[in-house]
């Protein structure tokens, strides 16, 4: 399923193929990933801790080159994604802001880096406060704001650049329910309004079902992908999908597919053990 009912966008944004991760300690966090994700999708990384899901999106932006297998951005080594006029953000789960200045300035700062001039970045970075909702908020200091707006302040900082790819890893994680909720629901406007790809990362099964055209389900020791569940419910989402039938049916689902996967990893535990 795709942001619209209306055909359904096909260009490949990303190609992992055979992808894996060996740590230099020795720690093999991802076997081989081959997943392709056309532009226009919202797919979500879900699985429990350890399974790799931060090593894989750390790939994807090229913070992290695979130790086997290779991936591509639009058909580009990530280090050429410019040459073809796209570009990514990454959110991390915590918003880390600068506290002694602005909000407007913090949001500011992946262009300040670029050394693009105030005049040219101030109108950018309106745009992307008016884009989460923080407009007013643009002279605070992060401390005057909740959780969630600090949260929104680090995803107005990463569309400051105006990406075509946004990865997140876990960004409402350390949020209450109602505020995670709540921030879902504006990420998926964000995303139609956008037309961003989004790669999400998230331990939590309804999370996922809420907001995904696809899941990717992953399992640990070793951190592999065990299944993907395509998401077949139009866009927009609201309220009413998180407690319908079929939300449940896939949710359902889900929390099998990770307890088959745990499971085959506590019996691989016990077989490996030494009598
Ligand atoms: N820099 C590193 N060096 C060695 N091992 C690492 C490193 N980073 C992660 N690992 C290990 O690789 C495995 C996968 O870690 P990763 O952080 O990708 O998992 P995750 O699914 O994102 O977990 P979480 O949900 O807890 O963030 C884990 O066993 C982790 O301990």
């Amino acid at each position: 399923m795709t942001a619209t009912d209306a055909d359904p966008p096909t260009v490949p944004a990303i190609d992992i193929m055979s992808a894996e991760q060996v740590y230099p300690n020795g720690t093999r966090a991802l076997l081989p990933v081959d997943l392709s994700i056309r532009e226009g999708e919202f797919v979500t990384l879900l699985g429990p801790s350890g399974c790799g899901k931060s090593t894989l999106l750390k790939m994807i932006a090229g913070l992290l080159a695979p130790t086997d297998g290779r991936i591509q951005l639009w058909h580009r080594p990530v280090e050429q994604l410019a040459s073809v006029g796209k570009r990514l953000a990454f959110v991390f789960q915590e918003a880390t802001l600068m506290p002694w200045t602005t909000v407007a300035r913090n949001v500011r700062l992946p262009l300040d880096l670029q050394g693009v001039a105030p005049a040219e970045a101030d109108p950018k970075v309106a745009q992307a406060l008016s884009l989460v909702g923080l407009t007013r908020f643009a002279g605070q200091r992060p401390r005057e704001l909740s959780g969630g707006m600090q949260m929104r302040v680090s995803i107005a900082r990463g569309l400051v650049t105006e990406p075509q790819l946004l990865l997140m890893d876990e960004p409402f994680g350390a949020l209450d329910e109602i505020t995670r909720n709540r921030l879902d629901g504006d990420l998926l406007e964000l995303w139609q309004r956008q037309k961003l790809t989004v790669v999400f990362v998230t331990h939590s099964i309804h999370e996922a079902v809420f907001l995904s055209s696809r899941v990717v389900v992953m399992a640990a020791r070793p951190g592999r992908v065990v299944e993907q569940v395509e998401i077949d419910q139009p866009y927009p989402r609201g309220p009413a999908w998180r407690v319908s039938q079929r939300y449940a049916q896939i949710a359902a689902h889900l929390q099998d597919s990770l307890l088959r996967a745990s499971q085959d990893e506590d019996r691989l535990a016990t077989e490996g053990r030494p009598a």
